[in-house]
């Protein structure tokens, strides 16, 4: 890890494209990379739709924080952002806080205006806490009728008022992102406008520095001579170079310490929250850590397979069931980047129907690091089923 080291000069956010499948998504973040590109060259280089949609299994040579991360500068910010390739994996992401982001750039097709997976991302984002959402009404260059365009605009903020999101106060920007990557100057200024909207909108996020150091593992990859290294992005506290961490859940925790640190190929002093991070581990192989573990300060966090949860069934048309679960349900359970099968007991509740908010039993097939408070999301198949919180420990 002998590189550069990363120089914190501006605040550093996380940030993500969501919306229904096609409505440009892709070709939006690789619009803004080309857009910032042009005016700061000296902090940015263009990502093409194809260098985005793209995901290398394995890398060689140093390490690439997470294939779905594109790194860029406003003049006043640094962004992470997250472009998922597919809706499942979008949604997976995000209910598991892999996607974890200060805001989001809700992507709508000026075209085909709010569609059922625009519906089903604003209700997760309400759901998972992403704490403010600007609209990029795009595709606005195929609509010549203006009226069209405000009443597509109008049914967005209708949206997301009714999702508890401030429908009047957030930014509606109409785009084209196509426009823009073919370098038409009045779509280009749309993307720097909507730049403008997210810097102006979405507020630098409180950052827990003071709390222990936790960081949830999304990706192992081996750097030959140097051994095993974890990504993820830091979800509290701060991390030295040096300092001694554990590896806590689905199994036993391990004691390691951190000796080397990187953020986007450049090395670090310290890791800290919000940051996009590698961490070398000493003398740790690499099928002894994987996708779902935490790494923290140890001590600070333990690993359960039973616990009391407050439970939100997703009704049919936020993308849930059409039918209850009853007694022995065994779906799977997606904590941070754990993905984990697992029993519920409903105790005296018969059944839980769609819309309901139950408090229930849980038991997990393995453990996965937890306290109180933690959100967590049900699956079956590739369909999100409910959206609970830890409400107690039971071992
Ligand atoms: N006319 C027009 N077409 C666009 C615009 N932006 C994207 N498209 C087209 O819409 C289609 C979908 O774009 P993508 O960027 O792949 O959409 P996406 O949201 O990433 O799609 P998924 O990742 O599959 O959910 C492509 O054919 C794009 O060329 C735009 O501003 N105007
Ligand atoms: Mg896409």
């Amino acid at each position: 890890m002998a590189k550069s080291q990363f120089v914190r000069t501006k605040p550093h956010l996380n940030i993500g494209t969501m919306g229904h499948v096609d409505h440009g998504k892709t070709t939006l973040t690789a619009a803004i990379t080309k857009v910032l590109a042009e005016r700061y060259p000296q902090v940015n280089s263009y990502v093409s739709f194809d260098g985005i949609d793209r995901a290398p299994e394995e890398v060689q040579r140093g390490i690439t924080i997470n294939i779905a991360h594109v790194e860029y500068e406003t003049a006043s910010r640094h962004y992470a952002h997250v472009d998922m390739p597919g809706h499942a994996d979008y949604v997976k992401n995000m209910i598991t806080g892999a996607a974890q982001v200060d805001g989001a750039i809700l992507v709508v097709s000026a075209l085909d205006g709010s569609m059922p997976q625009t519906r089903e991302h604003v209700l997760l984002a309400r759901r998972v806490g992403v704490p403010h959402l600007v609209v990029a009404m795009n595709k606005a260059d195929a609509v010549a009728d203006t009226e069209l365009l405000d009443l597509v605009e109008l049914e967005v903020r209708e949206l997301l008022s009714e999702y508890g999101f401030p429908g009047d106060e957030v930014p509606v920007v109409r785009v084209s992102a196509l426009r823009a990557l073919e370098g038409d100057p009045r779509w280009t200024q749309s993307i720097a406008d909507l730049l403008d909207a997210v810097d102006g909108y979405v507020p630098e996020p409180p950052r827990d520095l003071a709390e222990p150091f936790l960081m949830p593992i999304e990706n192992v990859l081996t750097i030959s001579g140097r051994g095993t290294v974890v990504t993820g992005a830091v979800e509290r506290g701060t991390l030295r170079l040096g300092e001694p961490v554990e590896v806590v859940g689905l199994g036993e925790p391990i004691a390691t310490v951190a000796t080397g640190l990187e953020t986007f190929g450049k090395s670090l002093l310290a890791a800290e929250a919000g940051d996009n991070a590698a961490v070398l581990l000493r003398g740790v192989k690499r099928d002894q850590v994987a996708r779902g573990q935490v790494v923290a300060v140890p001590g600070s966090v333990r690993a359960h397979r039973r616990f009391r949860a407050e439970l939100y069934a997703l009704t049919a048309a936020e993308g849930g069931r059409h039918t209850p679960f009853l007694a022995n349900y065994r779906p799977q359970f997606y904590f941070r980047t754990a993905d984990v099968a697992g029993a519920m007991d409903l105790g005296e509740v018969p059944m839980v129907v769609p819309g309901d908010t139950v408090s229930l039993g849980v038991v997990l097939d393995r453990p996965v690091a937890m306290a109180a408070g933690l959100g967590f999301a049900v699956r079956e198949g590739n369909r999100t089923v409910a959206a609970g919180t830890v409400t107690e420990l039971l071992d």
